[in-house]
Formats: C-alpha cells, structure tokens, sequence
C-alpha cells in the first residue's frame, strides 16, 4: 500500500471520530413534551446562521468569492433553514463584502432554506434585488454612537431610511428582518437600556420585520442583563418574533441563549466556527459558534433539523482556508482527539 497522504489521513481520522464520539452524534430523543413545558424550552429552534456575513465580514485577508461560494453551499447541505450570505453595504466601509453580486448569483438554492442579505438603505436593497435576493435585513442600534460608527447616521436617520427599504421590499413581497445592535451593552456608551432596545425593536417590528434579531454585538451581556432586556422587549413584540445575535466575547453566549429559550425565544443565530465580529464595535470577537449551539440542542432534546456532522465539516473547510483555528469548542474537543 502507498504511502497515505496527510490531508487523506485526516479526513479518515475526522470520519472516525465522527463514528466514535456518539455524544455528537445523533440528537437526543426529544424528552416528553410536559417535560420540555414545565423547564419553558422550545420544541424547536430556527438557527440562522450568519458565518458567511457576520462570520467573513470582519477577516483581514480578503477570502476568494469561489471559497465564500462553497461554504454557503455546503452549509445548505446541513439543514440549515436560513443563511445569512453577504450584505449590500459600502465596499469603502466593509471591503470584505464587496463580492456581494457574485456571491449571491454563484450560491446553490436549496429548497427550502432562505439566503437573506444585509442593506441598510434603498441603494444596498436595489442592488441586492438586481442580485437575486429574496430577503433583506435592515440593522439598525439601540446606541446612538454605534448607529453613527457603523450605519453613518442618527438612529432616527436610520429609522428613515429602514423604512424606504421595508415600503419596497413589503410592494415586492419580499420579507424583512430587523437587526437591533447593541442590545446589551454598546463599544461606545457602555450600558444600553432596555428600554432603549425595546424602542428600536418595536419601530423596527411596527414597520413590517417579520422577525427581531437582538445582537449582543460585543458579547458582554450576562444571563441577568439578557432577561431584564428581553422582558422589556417582550411587552412589545411577541416572543416568537424574536432572535437573539449572541457574541462570545465574555464567554457568556451559551448561558444568553438558554436564558432567552428559557423565556420562550425559538430562534437562535450563530456562525459556523464562531467567526465574526463587527468591523465597527472594537473588541467584538467571534458569534457563537453554530456547532456549539446544535451541540447543547441536541443534549436537550430540541429540534433544529440541523446535522452537526456536516455543520463541523463546513466550520473546518473555512478555518482550513482562513488558516485559523476554529472558535467552536465542540469542533476544538473533537478535533484535539
Ligand atoms: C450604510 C452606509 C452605506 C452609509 O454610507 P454613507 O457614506 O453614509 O452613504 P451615503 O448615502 O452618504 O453615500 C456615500 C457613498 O456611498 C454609496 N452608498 C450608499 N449606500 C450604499 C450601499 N448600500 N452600498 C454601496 N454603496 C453605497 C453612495 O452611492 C455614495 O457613493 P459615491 O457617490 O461616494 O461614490 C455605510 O455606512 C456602510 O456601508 N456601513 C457598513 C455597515 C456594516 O456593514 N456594518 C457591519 C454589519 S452590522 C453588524 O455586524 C451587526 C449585526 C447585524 O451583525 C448585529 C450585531 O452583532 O449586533
């Protein structure tokens, strides 16, 4: 026999331990329905992963358009239902996004799984149409600094402007997401009120975003902070219109996240590897990494309709490209065997 060469080897060991380690294997049996009622956890969760935007947006080495491609397409090949792909945004601000066109007319469509994109105004939500796009996310902030930092303008400015993208988008039946940033805790004014988020979060819902993503954008909000700014939030906005954007800064995301599905948020977003951060909030780090959130779902019991399998083969793709190891401690523990 031949010598084996060692990315071969590799991937021999990586299908081995994939058999091995039965505890990332198949999700757990969903336990009973009463048991699931009484500890306040969903039955199924909604990931929407994010790595190819917030994931890439942030990278100093500009990552090839065919490398973008290929891990937006082998995630769709995860059972992943939504993906977020690029963003319509200023080259000049995020030069990593610039191959927004190319990226989102040489990505595989899977049926059934959603690919919506960034555009903070008219100009990136008719651009992203021109691409194909199907469904646009407006960002705005719940700090009136990081507004100005990362968008340009006030956050009544930006409300304008979400609003000229949520009238064309709702005339060509295209739905919206809505972002709130900062939503606990800001790079620039520290403490944000809940209150403040529960504002932004309702003009952003009251325009027609079908859906609320609230980015702890620098990942220093806490279990405790998580749930004063989700019962404000919730007076506004119904629980199941909910997400929550959790960055790994202070090591806190996990714990935010089963406190929020605690309080009856279904939709989660993370990346794949825990890449990301945002160009514009100094010492924000990586997303939550998508492995790890499957990871606890599945210890759970809950439904994602995610393979972790191939979410970790997609995570180490990228890292492979990026040359970087991966956030994911899921991926770190199984691959460190
Ligand atoms: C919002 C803008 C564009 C305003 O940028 P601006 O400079 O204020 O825009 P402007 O309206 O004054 O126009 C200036 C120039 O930009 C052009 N322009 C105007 N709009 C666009 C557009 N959409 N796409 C491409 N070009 C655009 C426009 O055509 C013009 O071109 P020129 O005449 O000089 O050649 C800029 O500030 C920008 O691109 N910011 C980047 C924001 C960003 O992508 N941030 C990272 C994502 S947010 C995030 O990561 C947080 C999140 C969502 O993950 C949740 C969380 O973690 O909390």
């Amino acid at each position: 026999m031949g010598t084996v060469p060692s990315a071969l080897k590799h991937c021999l060991s990586y299908q081995h331990l994939l058999k091995e380690q039965l505890w990332i294997g198949e999700p757990a049996a969903p336990p009973p329905a009463a048991e699931l009622h009484t500890s306040g956890l969903p039955e199924y969760v909604k990931i929407v992963e994010v790595g190819p935007r917030d994931g890439l947006q942030n990278e100093k080495v500009m990552v090839p358009t065919d490398i973008k491609i290929e891990l937006i397409n082998r995630l769709s090949k995860g059972g992943l239902s939504v993906i977020e792909v690029t963003s319509f945004v200023s080259s000049k601000w995020v030069p990593q996004m610039a191959d927004h066109t190319e990226v989102m007319r040489g990505i595989e469509r899977h049926p059934g799984v959603r690919y919506p994109v960034l555009t903070p105004n008219l100009h990136g939500f008719h651009a992203a149409i021109a691409a194909g796009a199907t469904e646009v996310s407006i960002f705005g902030a719940a700090s009136e600094s990081f507004s100005k930092m990362n968008i340009n303008c006030s956050i009544e400015e930006s409300i304008e402007k979400f609003d000229e993208v949520a009238k064309s988008a709702r005339n060509m039946c295209i739905p919206v997401r809505g972002y709130v940033s900062c939503a606990l805790g800001c790079p620039y004014e520290g403490n944000v009120a809940p209150a403040k988020v529960a504002e932004v979060s309702k003009r952003l819902y009251s325009m027609g975003c079908y859906e609320i993503s609230l980015g702890d954008t620098i990942g220093v909000g806490t279990p405790g902070s998580m749930k004063r700014m989700l019962e404000a939030v919730m007076k506004e906005i119904p629980v199941s219109a909910l997400a929550v954007h959790c960055h790994d800064t202070y090591g806190q995301a996990l714990a935010n996240i089963l406190t929020a599905m605690q309080m009856g948020v279904s939709i989660v977003d993370s990346a794949v590897a825990g890449l990301g951060g945002c160009p514009y909030a100094k010492g924000a780090s990586g997303n939550v990494a998508t492995e790890d959130v499957i990871y606890m779902l599945n210890g759970l019991g809950i439904n994602t309709g995610v393979n972790l399998y191939k979410v970790m083969e997609a995570g180490n793709f990228i890292c492979t490209v990026l040359n970087k190891q991966t956030n994911s401690k899921v991926a770190q523990a199984s691959f460190s065997v």
